[in-house]
Parts: structure tokens; C-alpha cells; sequence
């Protein structure tokens, strides 16, 4: 239960290494301090993105480390205007509870494709460490298509086939969204204006589907947390058609929304999606001074 008991972010229990990792904003924020030495931070990481890239699977795969606190659902902060307009003050109030020595952690998959986060990110703190997970852009594309697909479906409402909204006088449609946001290469330049890119850490989507365990020790490495993931926290469960979570012998899969099946498409359309992307992958793939198997 929380105390009344209210203290200044700034306060004297904790050591200067602590504080330092606490927010930039320190001296301007209140915080409730829980009996049990708990209370609310502002993120030391933020999972960035991308929309449909893995950022669940990320978060969840992190929050085994004991160290980690997550924010359980996703606050839209930085790019919901009326959000944004609540205030820092507000922000924090979304945190979970935790105790000094762990990091927090949220994650909105819509902040690395919405042009004024970055800016705002950087306001609260120039040097958060930032997470960004991607996954093939075409399976990313199939994948934003297959979400809204079955939004409408809970609506019962139809939507059109992939093909037929991929595709518009036997071109590519360019116009249509989750194209765009596919095109990492754009919106990566925009965050390295704001960020340097060794605060800027990559988990590879596609081989954190395939073997979780070697991008998570990528993760811990970035995030200084101590060695605690470890293979056995991973199982194959063959009937998801994925890699689930063992901890503390509590065995658990994603929610059914993740790892749906993605719409067939025909070789015309696969190629024309290849043709498209091959470009602002290859620059992709200099600005971050990395290659994917995307190509
Ligand atoms: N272990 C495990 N289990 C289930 N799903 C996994 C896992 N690891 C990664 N993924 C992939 O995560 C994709 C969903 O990405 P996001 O969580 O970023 O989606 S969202 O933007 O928050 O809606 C989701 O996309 P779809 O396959 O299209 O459903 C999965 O491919």
C-alpha cells in the first residue's frame, strides 16, 4: 500500500550512482514511496518500436530479469498529443511500482514512426538507452496488414485482401500505411539526429522469433543488467508455432493475438514488395553500420 508519506525525486536514500540513473528531471518530480521501499521512476529504456516487430515478446522476455520493472501496458506518452499535454508528472504516475536498484521500462511501438517523439524523448533524457526491435520489413508489412484485418473482424466489420490493398494498378501501393512504416531507413535518420546510435540497440525481430535466447543476452549485455536470462527461461511450444516462457517453473505463451498466420501472397506482389524495399534497406543497413537478413 502507498504511503501519504511523499519525497523529493532527488532523495537522500538513495546513493549518487542510483540517483544518476534516475530521470533528468530530478528536484521537479514527487513520488510516492510505498511501505515496502517501493515507488515510481520515470524509464531508464524505452522499447521504441516497431509497430508489430516483437515488442511484447521483447518486453515479456525481458521481464524475466529481476531487475526489470515494466510498465504493462502501452502509455502512448510521446506521440498522443493529449497524453503528452498530461504532463511528466502524469507520465511517471503510469510507471510501475519498483525498488531503487531496477530499471523501469515501457514500451509503445508507435513512437519510432511518430515524428515528435524523438524531440520529446530527448527533452525528458538526453541519454536514455533506447530499444528499438525490427523484423523483416516485408513480414512486418503482412503482419500490420493481419492487426488490422482482425480489428475489423472483432468490429464484424470486412476488410479488403492483401492483395488487393498491396496492390493498385499492378503497382505496388505505395499509399497504403504499413508500407511506410516499414521503411525503417526514413525514421532511423530522424532518431539519430536526436540520439547517438550506440544509445540506439537493435534486437533482430526475426532471429529473436527463431532463438530467443542469444538476442536477450544482447539485451542484458546493452542494458548493464547482470547475466540472469538463460536458455532454460526458452521452449518451443510446437502447437503456437513459437518460442514460450519458463519462469520459476511457471510455463506461458503470448497472448493468441501474437504469431497469427499471414495472408498468402502471390510471387507478383512478393516481388514488387522486394523490388521496393531493396533500396532503403541497403541504407538502412549503412546508417546503423549493420546488416539483416532482409534482402
Ligand atoms: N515468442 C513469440 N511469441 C509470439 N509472437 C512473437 C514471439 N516473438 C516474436 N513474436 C512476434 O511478435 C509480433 C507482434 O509484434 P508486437 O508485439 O510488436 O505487436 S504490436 O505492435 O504490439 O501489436 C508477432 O507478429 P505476428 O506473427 O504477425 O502475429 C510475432 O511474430
Amino acid at each position: 500500500m502507498p504511503t501519504s508519506n511523499t519525497k523529493n525525486y532527488t532523495s537522500s536514500h538513495l546513493s549518487n550512482e542510483e540517483q544518476s540513473k534516475k530521470a533528468t528531471v530530478e528536484g521537479t518530480l514527487r513520488y510516492v514511496v510505498h511501505l515496502n521501499g517501493t515507488s515510481q521512476y520515470l524509464p531508464h529504456t524505452i522499447i521504441i518500436g516497431v509497430r508489430k516487430g516483437g515488442t511484447r515478446a521483447l518486453l515479456e522476455m525481458l521481464s524475466l530479469h529481476s531487475d526489470i520493472a515494466a510498465a504493462e501496458n502501452e502509455i502512448h506518452f510521446f506521440d498522443w498529443e493529449k497524453q503528452y499535454q498530461h504532463g511528466v508528472k502524469w507520465y511517471l504516475g503510469q510507471m510501475p511500482f519498483s525498488y531503487p536498484h531496477q530499471l523501469t521500462v515501457e514500451k509503445t511501438p508507435a513512437y519510432f514512426t511518430s515524428l515528435e517523439v524523438p524531440k520529446r524523448i530527448h527533452r525528458m533524457n538526453s541519454t536514455i538507452k533506447l530499444l528499438l526491435i525490427l523484423r523483416d520489413p516485408i513480414e512486418r508489412v503482412l503482419s500490420d496488414y493481419t492487426q488490422v484485418f482482425y480489428n475489423h473482424k472483432q468490429k464484424n466489420k470486412s476488410y479488403p485482401p492483401a492483395e488487393e490493398l498491396l496492390l493498385k494498378n499492378n503497382e505496388l501501393n505505395t499509399d497504403y500505411k504499413a508500407i511506410n512504416r516499414s521503411l525503417y531507413e526514413h525514421y532511423m535518420e530522424h532518431w539519430l539526429k536526436y540520439f547517438p546510435l550506440e544509445n540506439i540497440h537493435i534486437v533482430d525481430g526475426d532471429l529473436l522469433i527463431r532463438d530467443p535466447f542469444p538476442e536477450m543476452q544482447k539485451v542484458e549485455r546493452f542494458l548493464n543488467l547482470s547475466p540472469q536470462i538463460n536458455a532454460s527461461n526458452f521452449y518451443f511450444n510446437k502447437t503456437k508455432g513459437f518460442y514460450c516462457l519458463r519462469d520459476g517453473g511457471r510455463d506461458r505463451c503470448l497472448h493468441e493475438s501474437k504469431g497469427r498466420a499471414h495472408p498468402q501472397i502471390s510471387t507478383f506482389l512478393l516481388g514488387k514488395l522486394r523490388d521496393y524495399f531493396y533500396k532503403p534497406n541497403k541504407k538502412f543497413f549503412e546508417l546503423v553500420g549493420r546488416t539483416f537478413d532482409w534482402l
